[in-house]
Order: C-alpha cells, then structure tokens, then sequence
C-alpha cells in the first residue's frame, strides 16, 4: 500500500513530533489527529530498532486502523502519520524540533523508558531521573564529549563509548531541543502518553535531569521554555498478529504490513498547555481538565491495576489473554475486590466508578480482542507501585488492612518464582534483581518463604518491604492461593 495505490492526495506538514512508533500511538494520537482533520501532520520516530519505521515509510507511513468490536471489525486508513523515522537519526529530529512548525511532541516510550529512580516515590519530592542507568550515563557521556550540537549533516552525532547513538528518549530530545534553542524557534508543548502517575512530571524529570547533566544552560531554556502536559490515555491495543495482518489484507484488498487493531473504546484526557498550538483534539473526543489527577487515578487503578491482577494471576491459573482470565471466577472475584478496595478511594461524582467499572467489565471481556497476559505482565516491577501498592496505602491509611489490593503483588511474585523456575525469561528492567531475589527462598539457603516475598517486595517498593505486617501480607496471599494455582 502506498499513497498513490491508496488513493490519498495532499499530506500535511508536519507539526508534531513523536517518539516510540509503537502500536498504541497508531491506535490512540494518531487516530485522534486524523479524526480531527484540521491539518497537523505527524513524524514519528521508532524507539530502538528501525524497523517499524522502515516498513512504515515503505507505505508513506499509511496503515489500516481495525476497530474489532465484538459483533465485527470496522477498517479505517490512517493518514496522519507523514513521515517515519529510526529513532537514532537524530538529525531529522533536530531539523524537525527546529522548525517553528513543530508544536507539540508525543511520546509513548514505555514507563521503563523515562529511566527513573526506583526509590522516587519515597522520598515524596517527585519522580527523579536515574543518572546511575547505565543507558543514562552513556548518553551523558556521549553528550559531554561530543557536545550537544554535534550532530553533523551527514547524521553522524554523539555517540556512546560503544560506538551506537544517544539512546534515551530523553537524551535524543535533549539533543532536538538543543537545535531549537538555536534555531530561535520558540516553545512547545511535550505531551507523554504512557501509562504512569504524573506523566507531565515523569517526562519533565527525565528530560530536565538529562539536560541538567549536560548543559545548565540548556536546562534552563526548556524549564522556562517548554510545557509538560499531563494525560490519561486510554484505548486497549494488542500487539498486531500475522492473522491480523491477513485479515486486513482480505477485507481491504491493500497488503498493510502495519495494520493496528484496537478496541471501539477511546479515551484521552488533558491538562496543561500548548503554547505553540495543537490540533483540536476535543472535536474527536478528548477531553481538557484542570485536574488531571482523579482520572489520571481512576484509569491506573481500575483498568491498569486490573490489567496486571489478570495478567499474573490469570497466567498462573493457565489463561492466555485478558477474556479467558476474566471468564474464570476466581480471577474475576480477585478482581472484583480490589475495585471494591479501589473505588473507595476514587470518590469524586465526575468519575462515576460503578459505570466505569461496568465498562470495563464489557471491555475485558470483549472475545475478540486477544490480549495477551504475557504482553500486560511486562515491567511488572515498575507497574505494580503505581498501579496496586497506592491503593493498598489508601487502605492502610482508612484503617483496613488492604489484602485485595496486595493480591496482585503477591500473584507478580508467585509468576516471577514460576518464570524463573522455568527459566523463561523476564521483560522488566529490573530482571536480573528479581532473579536473585527469587533465588532468595530456594531450598538449602537457610531462608524462608518470607524472606523471598520481602526480596521481592523490595524490587517493587523498597520502603514496604521493610513493613513487616506487609510483608507478612502478601506472603499469607502467595500461600493462600497455591493451594488454588491449576498448572
Ligand atoms: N497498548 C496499549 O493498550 C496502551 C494503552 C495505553 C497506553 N499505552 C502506553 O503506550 C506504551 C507503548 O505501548 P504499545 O502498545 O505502543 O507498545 P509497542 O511495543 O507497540 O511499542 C512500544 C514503543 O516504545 C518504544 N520503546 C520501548 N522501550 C523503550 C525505551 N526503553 N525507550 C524508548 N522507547 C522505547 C518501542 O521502540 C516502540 O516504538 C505502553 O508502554 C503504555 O505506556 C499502551
Ligand atoms: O501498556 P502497559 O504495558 O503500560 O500496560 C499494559 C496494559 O494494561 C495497557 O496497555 C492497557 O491495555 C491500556 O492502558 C489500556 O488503555
């Protein structure tokens, strides 16, 4: 499929800029810009490998949106998307970010991908970068010895000691936004859309630390001139199949080797400001608040906090994707309790919890949609304190011991002691400390179940894994539900 095939004529300049050209920002930015349709062209840029990019660019950076309801699919071609890109070339994003054109910048990265400190949140002062990644220090000091400005005509820029380019996210806006800084092209707006507590604070911590490492100068610009906009993003969106891929192929006649399928339900919540302008997202149905913080929790804890529940208990109950988890009544009544733990604390009218979890109820279940478990158990490490330990906090502070919202930390422990078991591997960043912490409880090493679950717990919330009670908590959960685990 390509534009001429496709049939479509003018494409929009582009004026937004986004990084991690994953599935979702196809599903979700995308598909509300293009909905919009007051001519905002959109350049994305892959994350790490070039290869999304590449057979995105083969198709002008057209694809096919599948809409799978659970009665039918509905196609949609995106036009949004005009231009593809390696995240490493770093001089068409500089060239990009130079331009007064360029007003806002997405990002869906991942929460791993914003390299912040574990032990962030106890402390209470707010997500910090961690310079100590190893990722980190080597953009820094690739940025220090090349200079920020290095980046050549021919692409050639900063490298890392081992040869490869600026790999952080935020490193390579650093490097962007150091080209429009001398370029003289004004400010813009950075939006993340990835799924983590204070999103606008999590990027400005990222992207303010990495400058702040390199160039005070540098840093002090984009504090004053760019604005970090929060978001609550919502619009369940598997990674794309091979049958996926032959299903749009028969029902369009276009072979699309990116098609996304996504469910028919969206949401985007927004706060903060675009001071080079945006498209009018609210005529596709996002939504612009004062305080993002309600929905923000809402989405995190009942959707999210859900997601991981199903993901790690519904594995070790021998399901593969979110409807199977849910259509077992163990794990729907797991689930069920730490929404009943939940809504508790999710008390202003606006949300309206009882018809945002009977949604959520049709959504899960949608036969359609094959969302895998695996796929949602990714990162756990870093998903489970933002996502369940906050609503077992809220409990504790009510008073009641919060058991319902442990369960998923205690099902996280029992899939990672499984996983390792069974030497399959583990997508989280911090793998290697949650292998040695399982490692913990083996036979022979003189320690007991509870000094595992303490291990593991630390990986996840160092501060908790200190409280006994809690401790003691999640490992009379890991007990209980043994007995009940179908292999
Ligand atoms: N898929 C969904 O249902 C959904 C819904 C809401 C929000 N999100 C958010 O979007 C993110 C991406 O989801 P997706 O479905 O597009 O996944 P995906 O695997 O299709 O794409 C992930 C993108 O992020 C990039 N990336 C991965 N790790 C990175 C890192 N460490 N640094 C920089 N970039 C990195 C990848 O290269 C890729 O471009 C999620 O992690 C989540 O925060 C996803
Ligand atoms: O995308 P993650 O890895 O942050 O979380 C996995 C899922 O819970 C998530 O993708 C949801 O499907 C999404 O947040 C729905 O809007």
């Amino acid at each position: 499929m390509t534009a001429a095939t496709a049939g479509v004529g003018h494409r929009p300049p582009v004026r937004i800029v986004h990084l991690g050209l994953g599935a979702f920002h196809r599903a979700h930015q995308a598909w509300y810009t293009e909905r919009t349709g007051d001519g905002w062209g959109i350049a994305a840029f892959t994350g790490r490998s070039p290869e999304a990019a590449e057979q995105l660019a083969a198709q002008d950076g057209l694809y096919t949106l599948v809409e799978r309801a659970a009665d039918g699919d509905r196609h949609q071609l995106i036009t949004a998307v005009v231009e593809a890109h390696d995240g490493a070339d770093l001089q068409t994003l500089s060239g990009l970010l130079a331009s007064p054109d360029t007003a806002v910048v997405t990002l869906t990265i991942t929460e791993a991908g914003y390299r912040l400190a574990s032990d962030s949140h106890d402390d209470g002062a707010g997500p910090r970068l961690d310079g100590a990644d190893p990722l980190v220090a080597g953009d820094v000091a690739a940025l220090r010895a090349h200079g920020i400005g290095g980046v050549t005509t021919d692409g050639a820029g900063p490298e890392n000691v081992d040869g490869t380019r600026v790999r952080t996210a935020a490193g390579r806006l650093v490097v962007g936004l150091a080209a429009r800084r001398a370029a003289g092209a004004g400010p813009l707006a950075v939006v993340p859309c990835d799924n983590l507590p204070a999103n606008d604070a999590a990027a400005r911590a990222a992207l303010l630390g990495t400058a702040r490492l390199v160039d005070a100068e540098l840093a002090d610009w984009i504090e004053a001139t760019v604005s970090f906009v929060g978001t609550s993003i919502d619009r369940i969106t598997p990674r794309t199949t091979d049958a996926d891929r032959s299903s749009v192929a028969a029902a369009t006649g276009f072979a699309d080797a990116v098609p996304v399928v996504t469910e028919p339900f969206s949401s985007w919540i927004l706060a903060g400001d675009f001071p080079a302008g945006r498209p009018a997202w609210e005529h596709a149905g996002a939504v612009f608040v004062r305080d993002l913080e309600p929905f923000e929790r809402r989405k995190l804890w009942l959707l999210n906090g859900a997601h991981s529940l199903l993901a790690y208990a519904g594995q070790l109950r021998g399901h593969a994707t979110v409807a199977e988890a849910l259509a077992d009544p163990a794990v729907a009544g797991w689930v069920e309790d730490f929404w009943n733990a939940a809504e508790r604390h999710l008390t202003a009218p606006e949300l309206d919890v009882p018809a945002y979890r009977a949604a959520l109820r049709e959504r899960f279940a949608n036969p359609r949609i094959a969302h895998h478990l695996a796929q949602i158990g990714n990162d756990g490490s870093l998903k489970l304190a933002a996502r369940a330990l906050p609503v077992y906090r809220a409990e504790r502070d009510a008073g009641r011991d919060g058991a319902a919202a442990l369960r998923p930390v205690a099902a996280w422990m029992d899939q990672m002691t499984a996983q390792v078991t069974a030497g399959i591997p583990i997508a989280d960043p911090s793998a290697d400390r949650i292998d040695t912490a399982v490692d913990t409880g083996r036979s022979g090493t003189g320690q007991t179940d509870t000094d595992q679950t303490a291990a593991l717990l630390a990986v996840v919330d160092p501060a908790l894994a200190r409280d006994e009670q809690t401790v003691a908590a999640v490992a009379a959960l890991r007990a209980g539900s043994r007995t009940t685990v179908r292999r």
